[in-house]
Order: C-alpha cells, then structure tokens, then sequence
C-alpha cells in the first residue's frame, strides 16, 4: 500500500469514529434537556429552578479520570468533556459568569477553565463589583482569586465575605507562568507594568535581569498588556492570553520565580452545593480574645483527625486588635464526620459564619 493509501485507510477509521461521537453528543445532549425538564417538574412553585449542579459536575469528571485508559492523558480527556457538559448545561441554561477583569486575565482563563466555553463571562472591574453581580442576580456565578502559592492571600476576597450572603461553590487552580512582553522589541525597557501580585511573583527574576527599572502595579496584568501596547519604552508581565489580546512579543518567557507558581479562585454563588463525596468547607471563625481561645477553636477538628488545607487571618471589623480566621478544611457540612465539628466551633467561637462546602478541584 502506498503512504496515501494508508493514509486514506485509516482517515475513514476516523470519520466513522467521528460520526458516532458526534451522535453519542448529541444523544448525551437530550439527556440534559430531559434532566432540565424534570428539575422544572419538581421545583416548588415560585422556586428558582437549579440547573447548574457544581458536585455533579466533578462527579462526571473524577469518573472520566478513573476510567481512562490513554493514551491521552486523564486530565486532557477530563477538559474534553468538561466542554461536552459545559455545552449541554446551555441548552438547560445559559450561565452568566462576573470574573474580575478586565478581558484577558487569569481569571477569566480559571473561570473558562471550571466552567467551559458555553458560559457567558461579563468582566468586572474590582472583586466587589464581581461580588455586587451576584448578589444582585445580574450574573448567576463570579470568580474572583484567593490565593496564590508565592505571594499569599488576596485579602480583598476574603475581606467581601464579611459582609456578603454569597457562599463559596466551587474552586479552581491555575498554574501561572508570566512572560514579559513588549509591543517592539528593539526599544530599551524603561519601566515594567504588572499587578503588585505577579511583579512579586517574578521578583527575583527581575532583580537579576532588569535591576534598575522602574517597576509600576497596576489593577491587572491585563491592563499591564494594553498599557505596554500603547507605550513603547513599556514592558508588562503578563500571561499568554494578554499577549495575544493585545499583540505582544513574548521576549522572555516563564520568568515566575518558582516553577510551581499557581493560584487558587473561588466560584462564588447563591446557591448551596451537594456532597460531591470529594469536599471542602470553607469557614470564618473569630475566637474569644481569651487565653487558650485559638486552641478551642482548632481543638475539635484536631479531635474529628480532620485536615485543614488553609488558615488565614484578617482584622475583623469587631473592634481594633479582633481578629478573624477564614479555614478551609477537608470534608462537607452534611458529612456525618464533619457536623459535629461545626456544632461545637458554633458554641466555642466568638463569630461563625460558614461560608459554603463545595468539590474539591478537579482539573
Ligand atoms: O446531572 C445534571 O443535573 C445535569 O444537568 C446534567 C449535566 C451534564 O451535562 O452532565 C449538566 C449540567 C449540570 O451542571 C450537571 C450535569
């Protein structure tokens, strides 16, 4: 057999695979609609109907991830269908996604990356203007960031939790790599734009290259991009999707200090999240300002052997010197393990207030 023979051969193996794909979609995509259909029939009457269900969704894909075989690699066949459900919830509901922007930031790749390309994603100008659209119900979900593995917390989420009725229904990780782009190369850098969080993410790379510039924090990398578009004798750092946006020479790529860099967002909802059986809860606790009050507070997930993934503390607005913790641990407020934990930090805690349980990260 010739090259354009075999060729042709196994092009028709793939165009007969195609075609039961494409059916088994669409099959997958009535499906949904039957779902959306018996939601509907159930709901109380005057009842918001629930089409997005967050614990399902990792569900569908732990499962893909459990039996793949390859070769593809799990977590490529886990973000094929994570497109595939993303498409089939639109037909139920078409979502709309607040995530703090502008176009082009890491957010908006975390928030494409949890939910698919079928949401609509409105960008939002501060994290409490993604946090005002939810709460208001002009956006069904927003992303916002919440840590970052090199620079820490992103204080102003979880200072919006204070005052905010929204809970926590979903997280996402991304790993961040930064490049420094430029609009024209051959021009000397005079001063390099970035958000405060990636220049201190990239510290030491810049120290080590570009000592004696002028280092300015803007309010996204995005912008950072777009100011260095405009200006020539500017750099940004910023990641590929606003290089692209803005049309920008990568000319030094992964300069993040630590190759492990990565950020965690939160999917911020009104509604709360089922057992996906693989769980976290987030809380704010503040302790009594008492001796031995921090202990009380800790002591009854040391008591359950429940592992926190996270504390963090901030003022509270109780008074000066009050402070409040935010803890994330393993495990979902209706798991038999965990709603005793929860009774007794209620009774031992001077302020509670839980802040939702939803699936770990899967992707
Ligand atoms: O199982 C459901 O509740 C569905 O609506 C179906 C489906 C899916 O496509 O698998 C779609 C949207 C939901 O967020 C979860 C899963």
């Amino acid at each position: 057999m010739s090259e354009a023979q075999e060729l042709e051969q196994l092009r028709q193996a793939i165009d007969s695979i195609d075609r039961q794909i494409q059916e088994l979609i669409n099959q997958r995509a009535c499906c949904a609609r039957q779902v959306a259909e018996v939601k509907e029939k159930y709901a109380a009457l005057g009842e918001t109907v629930v089409f997005y269900r967050p614990e399902r969704e990792a569900q569908v894909l732990r499962n893909v991830m459990a039996r793949n075989t390859g070769p593809l690699p799990n977590e490529s066949m886990a973000r094929l269908f994570r497109e595939i459900m993303s498409q089939c919830l639109a037909l139920e509901e078409p979502l709309n996604v607040a995530f703090l922007g502008p176009e082009g930031t890491f957010t908006q790749q975390a928030a494409v990356k949890h939910f698919g390309h079928a949401v609509c994603c409105h960008s939002q100008v501060s994290i409490a203007d993604v946090f005002r659209e939810v709460e208001s119900g002009a956006a069904n979900f927003g992303v916002v960031p919440v840590e970052n593995s090199t620079e820490g917390v992103v204080t102003h989420t979880l200072d919006s939790f204070f005052d905010s009725s929204l809970q926590v229904c979903g997280e996402v990780t991304l790993r961040i790599h930064h490049h420094l782009m430029r609009k024209d190369p051959e021009q000397p850098i005079e001063r390099i734009y970035s958000h405060a969080q990636s220049l201190g993410q990239c510290r030491r790379w810049l120290d080590q290259h570009y000592p004696g510039i002028e280092r300015i924090a803007l309010s996204s990398n995005a912008e950072a991009a777009r100011r260095a578009s405009l200006e020539p004798g500017s750099a940004a750092i910023a990641g590929e999707v606003a290089a692209d946006l803005y049309q920008l020479v990568v000319c030094n790529a992964n300069i993040e200090d630590r190759p492990d860099n990565t950020t965690r967002f939160l999917i911020v909802g009104r509604q709360a999240t089922l057992s996906s059986g693989e769980d976290k809860t987030s809380i704010m606790v503040s302790s009594r300002n008492q001796p031995g009050a921090l202990y009380q507070v800790l002591e009854p997930f040391h008591q359950a052997g429940i592992s926190l993934t996270r504390i963090e503390t901030r003022p509270a607005r109780t008074g000066t010197w009050n402070y409040a913790f935010f803890i994330d641990f393993e495990g979902h407020c209706d798991d038999e393990s965990i709603r005793p934990v929860l009774a007794q930090l209620q009774l031992v805690a001077a302020d509670y207030k839980w802040l939702g349980s939803y699936p770990k990260a899967v992707l």
